[in-house]
């Protein structure tokens, strides 16, 4: 039995210390308090608002006998706060002491922090905005109410004035164990999550500018991995449904589900490849002649395309291998409109995500309720780093972004035509979104053999080759983009047999020259990216 949690009681609320950084909402619940008789104390800027919507504020300094000096940076650092936050006046020596020493217990507590993210996202190279934001006397105040929640209330989000109010009101005055336990909990997470920020700022900054000389890009890896992310959402089920799941952090800062089921789990994997393949065709930076369609399933492109319009985008993505699409995932880089809605329409999908929709095409594309539509808010930039949970630890990564633009290279007699060229680019950006080993031949700018996931890249570009000619695509005249580069001349040879004039591929093997001399040989043009594009 938990005897401190048996004796838990309702507590009288007497005297409350506000002090908020976000002052939203913060006159409405002082007036409560007002009302129902609790003393109120305040920092500066907090008492000025409350005093200028009529109420009667005690200042922190009359409580500690001392002014708020340094910036701000001491004010409420003080044994007659701390004494009032942390004391237990039910045992008899901390009542003894506070009454030997002046100090008056405080039984809520209401603070908010300074916003060091934001000062952080607002001035990224501003060190000295960061620091000033970092708050320590609003922290020590809510870790030291929170330990007290046996005494004390502790309110860190305007969001909860509202249940608070609602049980002082109905409780004349009083508050109970379950909420302020409650509030403790999130008080908690809330300074552990803000010291995180602070923790990965300075490391950052660190590395960035007091590394040793060294490997640049052994510098860029923190020392310590560390994450924190609020629970988004509980989802039914994991990969499979006997597996519990949940999404954390905030993927509602780029994506929004307006319409159709919750998405599961594998909705949010298949999204998110989506949309990470969308982001190397940004709107912004493709031809506004030029729309993008990318079919996905199971986390594997299975047809993309550029064309004039996304409905044709969408005819010729599809036409890759018109039996995957069904029930997989559509991404769209422009709005669309009703004759892509309709398009699409004809077969069943799960998912279809864009940047935004017309009316009309709306009005069609809800009639169906099990197909989830998805808002695009914005578009993934790679800034963010990749994070794999593995046995006994974690994989970071920097995120794969860039194409290798600097680093190309014709390798061999014959260069790509300016056609062979567009081609070549379209596939090589394609071919960093299908699972290793991966070939993708592409016609034009469209997708028309994808082979992926195999153990080696020949089978990967036998499998391409059958996968065209499953679906009625002539190879001849196509280009050919893999994402390693070619260990033997072999996977020349299939790619000229099945009349591929041009091909993409990092280079580096061992074996480059028999390869350059085998395409030479075979009269198909070859660039060498320099940079690699696997994805396990
Ligand atoms: N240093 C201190 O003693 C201190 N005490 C409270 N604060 C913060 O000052 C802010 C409120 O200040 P004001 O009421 O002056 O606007 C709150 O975000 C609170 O967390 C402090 N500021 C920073 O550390």
């Amino acid at each position: 039995m938990d005897t401190f949690l048996n004796q838990l009681a309702d507590i009288k609320v007497k005297r409350a210390l506000i002090s908020v950084f976000d002052k939203s909402g913060i006159a409405e619940f002082a007036r409560t308090l007002h009302e129902l008789g609790i003393e109120i104390i305040s920092t500066g800027g907090t008492a000025e608002i409350l005093r200028e919507n009529g109420l009667k504020i005690t200042d922190v300094s009359e409580v500690t006998n001392f002014p708020e000096c340094l910036d701000g940076r001491v004010k409420t650092l003080h044994p007659h706060i701390h004494g009032g936050l942390l004391a237990r006046p039910g045992k008899k020596d901390h009542a003894d002491t506070l009454a030997d020493l002046g100090i008056e217990p405080f039984e809520l507590v209401v603070v908010n922090l300074y916003p060091f993210q934001d000062a952080i996202t607002q001035k990224p190279d501003d060190t000295g905005h960061a620091v000033e934001n970092i708050d320590i006397g609003g922290p020590a105040m809510i870790r030291a109410a929170a330990k007290n929640f046996e005494n004390a209330c502790v309110v860190t989000n305007p969001r909860n004035y509202p249940s608070v109010t609602a049980e002082l009101k109905s409780k004349n005055g009083s508050i109970g164990a379950a909420q302020r336990i409650r509030l403790a909990s999130e008080a908690f997470r809330l300074t552990s999550h803000y010291d995180l920020h602070i923790t990965e700022k300075l490391a950052k900054t660190a590395n960035a500018h007091f590394s040793e000389p060294g490997d640049e890009k052994i510098s860029r890896v923190p020392g310590h991995l560390t994450i924190s992310a609020p629970s988004h959402q509980t989802l039914r089920y994991g990969e499979n449904p006997h597996q519990s799941a949940g999404v954390f952090g905030n993927p509602g800062e780029f994506i929004e589900c307006f319409h159709g089921k919750k998405l599961s789990y594998n909705n949010y994997l298949d999204i998110d490849s989506a949309l990470q393949l969308g982001a190397d065709f940004h709107p912004d930076e493709i031809s506004p002649e030029e729309s993008l369609c990318a079919i996905f399933k199971h986390n594997i492109p299975c047809g993309v395309a550029l064309a004039g319009s996304s409905a044709e985008a969408w005819e010729q993505a599809f036409a890759t291998d018109t039996v995957s699409p069904f029930g997989g995932v559509i991404l769209f880089n422009r709005k669309v409109d009703p004759d892509t809605a309709k398009a699409v329409d004809r077969i069943f999908s799960e998912i279809i995500i864009a940047p935004d929709f017309d009316e009309d095409a709306l009005e069609l594309l809800t009639e169906k309720s099990n197909r989830r539509l998805v808002r695009i808010k914005k578009w993934p930039d790679g800034s963010r780093p990749h994070i794999r949970t593995i046995t006994g630890g974690y994989l970071w990564q920097e995120a794969d972004f860039g194409f290798g633009t600097e680093t190309r290279e014709t390798v061999t007699q014959l260069e790509p035509d300016s056609n062979q060229q567009k081609s070549l680019e379209f596939a090589w950006k394609v071919v960093k979104h299908v699972k290793s080993n991966a070939i993708v031949y592409a016609s034009g700018q469209r997708t028309i053999g994808i082979g992926t996931g195999q153990p080696n890249r020949i089978d990967a570009s036998r499998l391409a080759v059958q996968k065209a000619r499953e679906f009625g695509h002539s190879l001849n005249k196509s280009v050919l983009a893999s994402d390693a580069f070619f260990p033997f001349a072999d996977g020349v040879e299939v790619a000229a047999e099945s009349g591929s004039r041009a091909i993409i591929q990092p280079g580096g093997s061992i074996r480059d020259d028999e390869v350059i001399q085998k395409a030479d040989d075979l009269g198909i043009s070859m660039i060498f990216t320099g940079l690699r594009h696997f994805r396990h």
